[in-house]
C-alpha cells in the first residue's frame, strides 16, 4: 500500500532535521560533485543558463553548487514564489540580496523576475524535493509550485533534475501520486547520478 504524502512528508523531515552538521556538510559537498559530473556531461553547446534553488535548513544543502555554478560562469536563476502557487524567477549571484518569501517558509533572490518563457534557454533545472521514487514522481513539500510550473515548459528542452538524499530515492509506489505529478528525468543523490528511463 502507498503511503500517503503527509505521512512521508513528516518522516523524510524529521529524519532531515536529525542530521549532524557533519554530515549535512558531507552530503552538500558530495551533491555538489555529482551536480558538477552531470555538467560536464553535458552535450556541447549546452546553454550557460541554469535554474536551481535556495535550500531551507531541512534540506540538503545547495549553497555549495550554487557558489561552484556562478564560479563556473553559469547564470543562475531561483524561484520566487508569487501568489496563486506561481513560480517566477531571479538572476542570483553571490551578493545578490535574499529575503524571506512573502507566501512560503522560504528565502529567494530579489532582482528582476521572468516567468516561464525564461526556461526557452534553460537546458539544465535542479528542482527539490523530499523523496522521487524510480519512476522519477516527486513528493514535493505539498505547495504544489512545481507541479504548476513544470507543465508550462512541456515545450522546452529543460532537463530535470531533483535533490535528493539516498535514502529519499525510493521504489516507485511507494508514495501515493497524483494525476498532476510530472516525472524528473534526473535523480541526484550524494552517491550517484541515477538517469530515469522515462523519456523526461
Ligand atoms: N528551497 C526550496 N525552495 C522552494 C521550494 C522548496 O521545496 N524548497 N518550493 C517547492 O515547491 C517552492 C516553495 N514551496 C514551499 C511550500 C511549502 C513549504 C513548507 O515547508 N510547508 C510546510 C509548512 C508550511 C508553513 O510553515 O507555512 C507544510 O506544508 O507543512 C515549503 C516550500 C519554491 N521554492
Ligand atoms: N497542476 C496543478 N493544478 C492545480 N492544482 C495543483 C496542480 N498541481 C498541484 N496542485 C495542488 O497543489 C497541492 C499540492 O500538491 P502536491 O501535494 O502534489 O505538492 P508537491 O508536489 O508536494 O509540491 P511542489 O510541487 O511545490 O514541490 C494539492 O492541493 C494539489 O491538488
Amino acid at each position: 500500500m502507498p503511503q500517503d504524502k503527509p505521512s512521508w512528508r513528516r518522516a523524510i523531515r524529521a529524519e532531515r532535521r536529525r542530521l549532524s552538521p557533519e554530515l549535512r556538510a558531507e552530503e552538500a559537498a558530495l551533491l555538489r560533485q555529482r551536480v558538477l559530473e552531470v555538467l560536464d556531461a553535458a552535450p556541447e553547446g549546452h546553454s550557460k543558463k541554469v535554474a536551481a534553488y535556495f535550500s531551507s535548513p531541512d534540506e540538503p544543502d545547495t549553497a555549495p553548487l550554487l557558489q561552484e555554478l556562478t564560479g563556473r560562469g553559469f547564470e543562475v536563476y531561483l524561484p520566487v514564489c508569487e501568489p496563486g502557487h506561481v513560480l517566477s524567477w531571479t538572476r542570483w549571484e553571490p551578493g545578490t540580496e535574499i529575503v524571506q518569501s512573502r507566501v512560503a517558509p522560504v528565502n529567494e533572490p530579489v532582482g528582476p523576475r521572468h516567468d516561464a518563457s525564461l526556461f526557452a534557454e534553460i537546458d539544465l533545472m535542479f528542482i527539490p524535493a523530499l523523496a522521487v521514487d524510480s519512476a522519477g514522481l516527486r513528493l514535493g513539500q505539498g505547495g504544489g509550485y512545481y507541479d504548476r510550473f513544470l507543465p508550462k515548459i512541456d515545450g522546452y528542452q529543460t532537463r530535470i533534475a531533483a535533490l535528493v538524499r539516498d535514502d529519499e530515492f525510493v521504489e516507485a509506489g511507494s508514495f501515493a501520486v497524483d494525476r498532476h505529478d510530472r516525472p524528473v528525468g534526473v535523480v541526484i543523490t550524494p552517491s550517484a547520478i541515477r538517469r530515469l528511463d522515462n523519456g523526461f
